[in-house]
């Protein structure tokens, strides 16, 4: 049995106060951490006052990105080794938003997340496919080929510590959620990926999460589908409530 992961990504939202009072609301609430894994990526800037509220508790803090090297001159970026001084738990890599906008490829994927296992710290990694490469059938070749380019050069038994995330670009933040079955379909694919470069003992440990206008609603439908560890959420992560809920559901699986 893999543990659910529920990961709250919140983007470019909040103010420092409310990112705060957030925490703080929702600390205590939060199930053990052996039943679920609740994390919150936050915006980096917050982060350390985050893992402060957040320590001694089973609420995990997360980070959205960060650059591959250590150190050096990367005017306004944040690297592993920083994130990992503060005690950061997670790190969001290879989101559709930053290969769209911040024209991150796959290989500096790949680098990031050799990264993030150096500093200690647990990579989500994104893939997705857009309208156009699904409406053409082309969904499972372009997730594949993500996958196979950020785990490239990385042994079993790093592999399967690692998590997934599988986001169907036209389904975030547009309120079109993949059904659960074409989601689950996917993510056994990601999982077949695995299993043929890494074994099938690595394959059925790593957690692969879905996202894309995951809400309280339609949780339970996409974790109770075989291949589903979790999620990763936008929108309905910014509400205390609606997080709750979250990660309320995903243990009732
Ligand atoms: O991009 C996402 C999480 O990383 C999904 O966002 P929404 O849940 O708002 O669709």
């Amino acid at each position: 049995m893999r543990k659910p992961i529920i990961a709250g990504n919140w983007k470019m939202y909040k103010s420092f106060e409310e990112a705060c009072q957030f925490v703080e609301a929702v600390r205590e609430q939060i199930p053990s951490e052996d039943k679920v894994d609740a994390v919150i990526c936050a915006p980096t800037l917050y982060l350390p006052t985050l893992v402060d509220i957040a320590s001694e508790t089973d609420l995990a803090i997360g980070a959205q990105n960060m650059h591959y090297e250590n150190e050096g001159a990367f005017t306004g970026e944040i690297s592993p080794s920083q994130l990992s001084s503060i005690n950061v738990d997670y790190v969001i890599l290879g989101h559709s938003e930053r290969r769209e906008y911040f024209n991150e490829t796959d290989e500096a994927v790949n680098k990031k997340v050799a990264a993030a296992l150096l500093a200690g710290i647990v990579p989500i990694i994104c893939c997705g496919e857009t309208l156009e490469e699904r409406e053409s059938g082309n969904t499972e070749q372009k997730v594949s080929g993500q996958i196979k380019a950020a785990l490239n050069g990385f042994s079993a038994e790093e592999v399967e510590h690692m998590v997934i995330a599988y986001e169907p670009i036209w389904a975030i933040g547009t309120g079109k959620t993949a059904t659960a079955d074409d989601a689950n379909q996917v993510c056994g694919a990601i999982r077949q990926v695995v299993e043929e470069l890494f074994g099938k003992d690595c394959a059925e440990k790593i957690r692969i999460q879905y996202g894309g206008s995951v809400k309280p609603e339609n949780i339970e439908e996409l974790l109770s589908k075989e291949h589903i560890d979790g999620a990763l959420v936008g929108g309905a992560s910014l509400q205390v409530e609606s997080y709750l809920a979250l990660v309320t559901k995903a243990i009732a699986q």
